[in-house]
């Protein structure tokens, strides 16, 4: 069997699709019935729009994709990598190597700096880190800076900042390293509506400078039009 990293090196070169999921099923305690998911196939670079009611899975679907859930049944292949293949210690080094996920809640480390929670990626991956040109604060600033977070924030817990400034701050730790993938459940939730065009814009453009694939949960089918792909759960047109 071939390492993850000999595999990733053979997808640089034969560049597999981002994601392929092929008939997911997946059950909480308590459903009658495990839903099936749409089938998604995501090439490098694309971004998908990912809607649907309240209810529907689509942060249980991002939640299979991030191989923090397993599925009942079905399968979840990664830039070639069959995510439902890898016993969980390796699917946890797999997303930290090469996802970048922005929660609902944000899940940003409440005694470390904005500073701090951006560069957690890089302490976790050697991937990550070395994808970073310049070291990881160097690249943390620099995503600070562009995500319109004031120096005087950077060294500050995070949890004093703003709501609007932990989203950004959730979205750099997750572009920072460059991740392959990124999965966002409702990142813009808690924004008005020039903020939110303002995020949207910024995470698309630096997923874009980077080749990321985004995976992006919005109830707001206002944003679809900013993505390669749509997907509807729930019945939705
Ligand atoms: N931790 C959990 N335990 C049990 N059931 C859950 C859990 N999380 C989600 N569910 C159930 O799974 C179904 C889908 O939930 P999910 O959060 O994936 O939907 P969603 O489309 O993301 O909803 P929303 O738009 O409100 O965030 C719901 O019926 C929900 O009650």
């Amino acid at each position: 069997m071939s390492t993850e990293t000999e595999q990733t090196q053979a997808s640089s070169i034969t560049s597999p699709p981002a994601i392929i999921t092929r008939q997911l099923r997946f059950c909480w305690p308590g459903q009658a019935n495990a839903p099936s998911f749409p089938d998604i196939e995501l090439n490098q670079g694309e971004h998908l729009f990912l809607h649907g009611p309240s209810g529907t899975g689509k942060s249980t679907l991002l939640g299979l994709l991030a191989g923090m859930l397993a599925p009942d049944s079905g399968s979840v292949e990664l830039l070639g990598q069959a995510l439902t293949n890898l016993k969980p210690g390796a699917r946890d080094r797999f997303r930290a190597n090469h996802m970048g996920v922005i929660f609902q809640q944000f899940n940003l480390v409440p005694y470390l700096s904005a500073l701090a929670n951006v560069t957690l990626p890089c302490r976790l991956s050697p991937i990550r880190r070395a994808r970073t040109d310049s070291g990881p604060d160097a690249a943390a600033a620099n995503l600070l800076r562009q995500l319109a977070i004031p120096e005087s924030h950077w060294h500050q817990g995070v949890t004093r900042l703003s709501i609007g400034q932990q989203q950004r701050v959730a979205a750099a730790r997750a572009l920072i390293g460059a991740p392959e993938i990124i999965l966002a459940d409702e990142p813009t939730s808690a924004l008005d509506a020039d903020n939110r065009d303002r995020f949207l814009d910024l995470l698309l453009t630096l997923a874009e400078q980077r080749r990321c694939s985004v995976v992006f949960v919005s109830h707001d089918r206002a944003l679809s039009s900013h993505f390669h792909h749509q997907l509807a759960l729930g019945g939705e047109a």
